[in-house]
């Protein structure tokens, strides 16, 4: 190869070779021989993965660039799969994900969204009858996640041992959002729940104190995930332990979601949702182009739906609160 002329022959100055071919896209690697893995962790630039019956520690390969990745992904491994301490896989892939729940930051338009679970295929929210009180907005919003996500809803009502549950179902009702009623001091719909969530990704929502954790320990008595308060991957405390993790279950995944504070819905458009009701969506097609489809819109074929269909009447209620509901500030916590 010729010496490229670098304007000196002084040896301590090098360069390196100019480069003959250009540098070969990471694209074009084929890694569609590569085991693939589960993803139930992900903590400080680690990635915690399932494969087989094998757990890895993988890190992400530089070729992935800016591609996040989540709890629930589905990925390619290469390098050390021995699965041994000290041992480091490759992430090399993350395959397309079914569903992805985002959130964003805030609720101004334009926030910034933000993955946070891929591939989950039920969201249970988990909400008591009391202590705390149910938050009926809050779980308005998360419907809203839920079905824009197509993410099947699964209403969750722990505690009945303390009071009836029958209000708040009573609420969701026209919704038909399957529910569970449970408790762990009565043991009520403990087997059902496990029935629920067995061969499923579930991702599991709540806030603080509504006993996502005593439930989970319930199912998974081994997990001894909260009560301990430690975080199973980490080992670090309670404080620290706000990421997203999963945890296997029954040929499923549950998905719990610690520390997530907020679900701003600012990414969802008001056809998302209506997409999740086909039968208010069938109607919808009769409005206005560009109908907000709410109580004061003129001319929205719902408000006509409620008048010629009684039956329909708290449906078109309940998707009109949902609507709404994006635009209000509940939180979590
Ligand atoms: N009466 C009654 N109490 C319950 C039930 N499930 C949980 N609790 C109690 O509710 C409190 C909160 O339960 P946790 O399981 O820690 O709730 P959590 O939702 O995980 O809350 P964080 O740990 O703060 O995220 C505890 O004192 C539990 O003993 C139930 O079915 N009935
Ligand atoms: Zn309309």
């Amino acid at each position: 190869m010729a010496r490229r002329d670098i304007g000196t022959d002084d040896p301590r100055v090098r360069v390196r070779p100019a480069r003959s071919k250009p540098r070969r896209s990471k694209k074009q690697v084929d890694y569609s021989a590569s085991p693939t893995a589960f993803v139930f962790a992900v903590d400080r630039g680690r990635i915690h993965v399932q494969m087989g019956d094998t757990k890895l520690v993988g890190v992400k390969a530089r070729a992935l660039g800016r591609h996040g990745i989540v709890v629930g992904d589905q990925v390619r491994v290469t390098g050390d799969l021995s699965g041994k301490s000290g041992s480091l896989a490759r992430i090399v892939e993350v395959l397309p994900r079914q569903t992805e729940l985002t959130r964003s930051a805030e609720d101004s338009p334009g926030a910034k969204e933000k993955p946070m679970v891929a591939n989950a295929n039920q969201m249970a929210i988990v909400t008591a009858c009391a202590d705390p009180l149910p938050r009926p907005g809050m779980i308005d919003r998360l419907l809203v996640a839920a079905y824009c996500a197509g993410i099947e809803p699964l209403l969750l009502v722990t505690k009945s041992d303390l009071t009836s549950p029958e209000p708040l179902l009573e609420l969701f009702r026209p919704l038909q959002v399957p529910s569970v009623v449970t408790s762990i001091e009565s043991g009520e719909g403990l087997d059902e729940v496990a029935e629920l969530l067995a061969g499923r990704v579930s991702v599991l929502v709540g806030h603080s104190g509504v006993g996502k954790s005593s439930l989970m320990n319930t199912l998974i008595p081994d997990a001894a995930r909260s009560t301990g308060h430690v975080n199973q991957v980490t080992g670090r405390g309670r404080h620290t332990s706000t990421s997203v993790m999963a945890l296997p279950y029954q040929d499923g995944w549950l998905i719990d979601t610690p520390g997530i504070r907020s679900f701003g819905l600012a990414h969802i458009s008001e056809e998302d949702l209506l997409a999740a009701f086909p039968d208010l969506a069938e109607v919808a097609t009769r409005c206005p182009k560009l109908c907000p489809h709410l109580q004061s819109s003129p001319g929205c074929q719902l408000s006509s739906l409620e008048e010629t269909d009684p039956a329909q009447e708290r449906r078109v209620e309940s998707f009109r609160r949902l609507l709404a509901s994006q635009h209000s500030q509940n939180t979590l916590v």
